[in-house]
Order: structure tokens, then sequence, then C-alpha cells
């Protein structure tokens, strides 16, 4: 099913999320419903914080066919490098908006999958800069705060615009 996507600045994007402790089938149908959420949105990940459920729990797909979704869970990311390189980010939390942020670009993800099973990978490229950006919502943070104080309240108004013209093409 389709779930709603908190937009910026709702506080309920500042939560931290909590560990999860088992994964139940409850949580399986999460994941399912967070894929099939990422693909309509057209994003590229998707955090549970943003569909308001606070649980340590991301989805992402990088590939083109938007065919092979990955699922962290309890994730923990150390950056394998000091040198940050900046990439322009979007979120589906903050509609619209795009805007360099410099991050490391080589990090290591450990995590579990759906199925319990142990991920240790050193990523690089997107899919580092996601998954920072993912876990960046997991601890309440999102793109737009580390934007100038002007840019931040562009992107305020930028959303609220968009969210009223989607609100009107129902
Ligand atoms: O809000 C999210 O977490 C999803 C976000 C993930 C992300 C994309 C790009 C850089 C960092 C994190 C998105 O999928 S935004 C929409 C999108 O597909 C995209 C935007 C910019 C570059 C590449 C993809
Ligand atoms: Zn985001």
């Amino acid at each position: 099913a389709l779930l709603p996507i908190l937009s910026y600045p709702d506080p309920r994007l500042r939560t931290i999320a909590k560990p999860v402790k088992e994964v139940t089938a409850e949580i399986k149908t999460l994941i399912a419903d967070m894929i099939e959420t990422m693909y309509d949105a057209q994003g590229i990940g998707l955090a549970a914080s943003q569909v308001d459920r606070h649980i340590q729990l991301i989805v992402m797909d990088l590939s083109e066919d938007k065919d092979s979704s990955r699922v962290f869970i309890n994730p923990k990311v150390t950056p394998l490098v000091e040198e940050k390189q900046p990439y322009e980010e979007g979120c589906l939390s903050v509609p619209e908006v795009y805007d360099k942020v410099e991050r490391p670009n080589k990090v290591r993800i450990e995590a579990l999958d759906e199925n319990g099973n142990k991920i240790d990978e050193e990523v690089e490229g997107l899919l580092a800069v996601c998954i920072q950006h993912e876990m960046d919502h997991l601890n309440g943070v999102i793109f737009v705060d580390y934007l100038s104080r002007l840019k931040q309240t562009r992107a305020r108004d930028k959303v609220r615009k968009v969210l009223k013209i989607r609100e009107k093409q129902g």
C-alpha cells in the first residue's frame, strides 16, 4: 500500500528512530509498502522516518529498471575517507528542492537485511551518498539542515507551493 510521506518542516521528521528488535511479519509488510511508496514517488531511497514509522529501517533502489531494491535494518555507517565531496541531493520529504551537500563518498555499511542476515559492505559514489542521507533521516536530520538559513527558508516556501499544487491536482 502507498504510505503518506511526511513533508519538511514536519516536526515528526525530527524523531530519532529506534532499533528493530525482530523482523516481524508487520515489519515485512512495512518494507514492501515503503518500496512501493519509494517507486511511486520516483525516489532512490526511503527511510521509515519519512513515513512516520520511527524504527531503523531504510529501503533503496539505485537500479535503472527499478528491480533491485535493498533493505537495511539497524544500519551503521562509517566513513572510510576523510575527504568530503559535494553531491546534488534531493529528498522526497522536501519535494523539488535540490542542492549540493558535502559528504565522504566512501563508507562502510553494517546492517541486517530483511531476512536478518548480516550486511557488511564498503560502498562509494551515489550509494554511499544515499545511505548517509537515509541514515540522517533515522537521526532526525534533513539534507536542508546543511544549507544556509536563506536556502532553508526558500526550501520551506518551495515545499509549501509544491504541496498546494499537488493538492489541486488531486
Ligand atoms: O528522501 C529520500 O531519502 C530519497 C532521496 C534519496 C537521495 C537522492 C539523491 C541524493 C541523496 C539521497 C531521493 O531519492 S531524491 C529523488 C531522486 O531520485 C534523486 C535526486 C537527486 C539525485 C538522484 C536521485
Ligand atoms: Zn530524504
